[in-house]
């Protein structure tokens, strides 16, 4: 739906069947994700948003279809070829993912354990750089996840999803959970990541005021596929009635409200 077709295809998911016994989630799903855009995934609760994020960042495997990323064949590719992907993606978790008993910074560090002759007062400084670059205080660094904030964790998981200086980054539901004040922040940096570092995001949501914020393109995950793609209003003329429901129903009207608000404010600075 959108002229962005000329643009480089860094993630290209074809034929994609995923299934759990008899239970098919994805059957022929195809995707592609352009460098450097926020794609919103959406979809009712088990579509297979989750699993989805999972087959392409090579946790899930698959029962058919095939998955590029970088040109780099997910499912089928020599195990070097796939290795060099863990540099050039990263990944958050809903839950941020990280591991209890080592504080923020040793979990920002963990991703870079693996770099060769790194010294650790280097991957130290380059831990609480991430830190920094995700808005957290430098103090929170010594804390351990357990002391710190739901918003605040999400943002350590973000931070280290972007430890190794990933191209793209996967987050699943990263404002699940936040008050909207901290929902609009977290929405606020990724955009700021986004644009600042060039960086491709792949965002798991169920957050309306998210696809209206941050994202340039939408895929809707629906009839085991990706139904549609295309700009928040393109969808708008999607005739499916999960897709009209969630588009155009209560909370998508208070959404498109609050963006039509912020960018009056923002037009009025
Ligand atoms: N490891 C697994 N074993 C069996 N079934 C699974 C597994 N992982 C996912 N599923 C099933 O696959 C379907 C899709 O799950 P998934 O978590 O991807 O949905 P989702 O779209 O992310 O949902 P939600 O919006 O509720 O988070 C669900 O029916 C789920 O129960």
């Amino acid at each position: 739906m959108s002229g962005a077709d000329e643009r480089e295809v860094v993630i290209r998911v074809r034929g994609l069947r995923n299934q759990f016994g008899s239970h098919v989630v994805h059957d022929g799903l195809d995707l592609d994700v352009y460098r450097g855009e926020i794609l919103g995934v959406v979809g009712g609760s088990g579509t297979g948003k989750s699993v989805l994020l999972r087959a392409i960042t090579g946790l899930q495997e698959p029962a058919a279809g095939s998955i590029e990323v970088f040109g780099v064949d997910v499912l089928h590719g020599s195990e070097e070829s796939r290795a060099t992907l863990d540099d050039r993606w990263g990944v958050m978790f809903q839950d941020g993912a990280l591991f209890s008993s080592l504080t923020v910074r040793e979990n920002v560090e963990v991703p870079m354990r693996d770099i060769p002759g790194l010294p650790s007062a280097i991957r130290r400084d380059l831990a609480d750089l991430k830190i920094s670059l995700v808005g957290l205080p430098y103090l929170a660094g010594d804390k351990y996840p357990s002391e710190l904030s739901g918003g605040m964790r999400k943002r350590a998981g973000l931070a280290r999803a972007l430890a190794l200086d990933p191209e793209i980054v996967f987050l699943d539901e990263p404002t699940a959970g936040l008050d909207p004040i901290g929902a609009s922040a977290f929405d606020e940096l990724i955009r700021n990541l986004s644009r600042s570092l060039g960086l491709t995001v792949f965002l798991v949501t169920h957050d309306l005021d998210t696809l209206h914020a941050i994202c340039d393109r939408i895929a809707v995950l629906a009839e085991k596929k990706v139904l549609v793609t295309g700009r928040m209003r393109d969808m708008l003329t999607v005739d499916h009635p999960w897709v009209h429901e969630y588009f155009t129903g209560p909370r998508a009207r208070a959404a498109q409200d609050s963006a039509a608000s912020d960018d009056r404010e923002e037009g009025a600075v």
